[in-house]
């Protein structure tokens, strides 16, 4: 298990990640969302112990990750952008890895050999990004790492290649209970691949739940009154993060349980009432715009 207590972590004095507690349990996928510049970065280095955080605690099954060796030979850390060694191949880094993780494992290299067509003498540095990204996805597997902290690994693959390393991901989760945490801003990868979702903004978590509780938390409300009066009303009994209209029909957005919204709806007998479930996409589009960040309608 990952625990993060109240984590602050400044830079120049300005809080990138500011008072920031998570839990990861152990064998589960973390999904991190959040706006550009939002911390997730920050946040992610310092569950890894690169970062010391100016307040807070940051421990994996109880002990300390910063200057905690022991440890960081169990965690791997996947930067958005994959650094090799100047001029070295997949099979130079494979060694270098060997020496760094005691739980490398050979066979899993020859393995994974199958999955990865790569040229293991070949310089990492005349690899497309995509390949690049492969050979740190198959470097990082094979170091057998507890915990794998990934931050927007996906970019760059094709989704031959994005399916093959969510099965890779999912099958570690399931036969020896590895815990992944991934950033993203590709919402339709995290929604398929995660049970849990944080969102973050200007260097706080917005929301941080399962996501299927999340997504059964939050609804679209497509209702046509029968009186145009009624619609005022709503925004004072529910929690509405977004309301607009199309034609005769109202849209909400509106958050809590399926049921306690259609008895407030049902009061007021609507003449046309849909109550549907919100995508990832969506819930995280109005949720930003409730803490205050929209796209704005500008055209130029
Ligand atoms: N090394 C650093 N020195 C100074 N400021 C930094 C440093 N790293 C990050 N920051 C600042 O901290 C804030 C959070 O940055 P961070 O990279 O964690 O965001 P992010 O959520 O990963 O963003 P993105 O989605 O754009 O990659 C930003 O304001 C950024 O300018």
């Amino acid at each position: 298990m990952i625990e993060m207590r109240g984590v602050t972590k400044l830079f120049q004095g300005e809080k990138a990640v500011d008072s920031i507690s998570l839990t990861v349990h152990k064998g589960t996928i973390y999904g991190l969302l959040g706006s550009n510049g939002a911390g997730k970065t920050t946040l992610l280095k310092t569950l890894a112990g690169i970062y010391s955080p100016e307040t807070g605690t940051v421990k994996v099954e109880g002990e300390p990750v910063f200057e905690n060796p022991g440890m960081k030979q169990r965690i791997m850390f996947m930067p958005d952008s994959p650094y090799f060694f100047p001029q070295s191949s997949i099979s130079q880094m494979a060694a270098f890895y060997r020496s760094i993780y005691p739980q490398w494992s050979q066979s899993r290299f020859k393995e994974l050999g199958a999955v990865f067509p790569l040229d293991t003498k070949r310089k990492l540095s005349r690899f497309s990004k995509g390949m690049q990204r492969q050979a740190s996805f198959w470097l990082a597997l094979c170091c057998m790492p507890d915990v794998l902290i990934m931050d927007e690994p996906i970019d760059g693959l094709d989704p031959v290649m994005r399916r093959q390393i969510k099965n890779l991901l999912f099958q570690e989760v399931a036969e020896r209970q590895l815990t992944v945490i991934i950033s993203s801003h590709n919402l339709r990868e995290i929604e398929d691949l995660c049970d849990h979702v944080g969102i973050m903004h200007a260097g706080k978590m917005l929301i941080e739940k399962d996501l299927d509780d999340l997504k059964a938390d939050t609804h679209k409300v497509q209702v046509a009154f029968r009186d145009e009066r009624h619609e005022a009303a709503i925004s004072a009994k529910l929690q509405v993060l977004h309301q607009e209209r199309r034609g005769s029909v109202n849209l909400y957005i509106v958050k809590g349980e399926s049921e306690r919204i259609a008895k407030v709806f049902e009061v007021y007998e609507p003449y046309v009432f849909d109550l549907l479930p919100l995508t990832l996409e969506e819930i995280f589009i109005y949720e930003m715009g409730d803490a205050g960040y929209d796209a704005q309608p500008i055209i130029l």
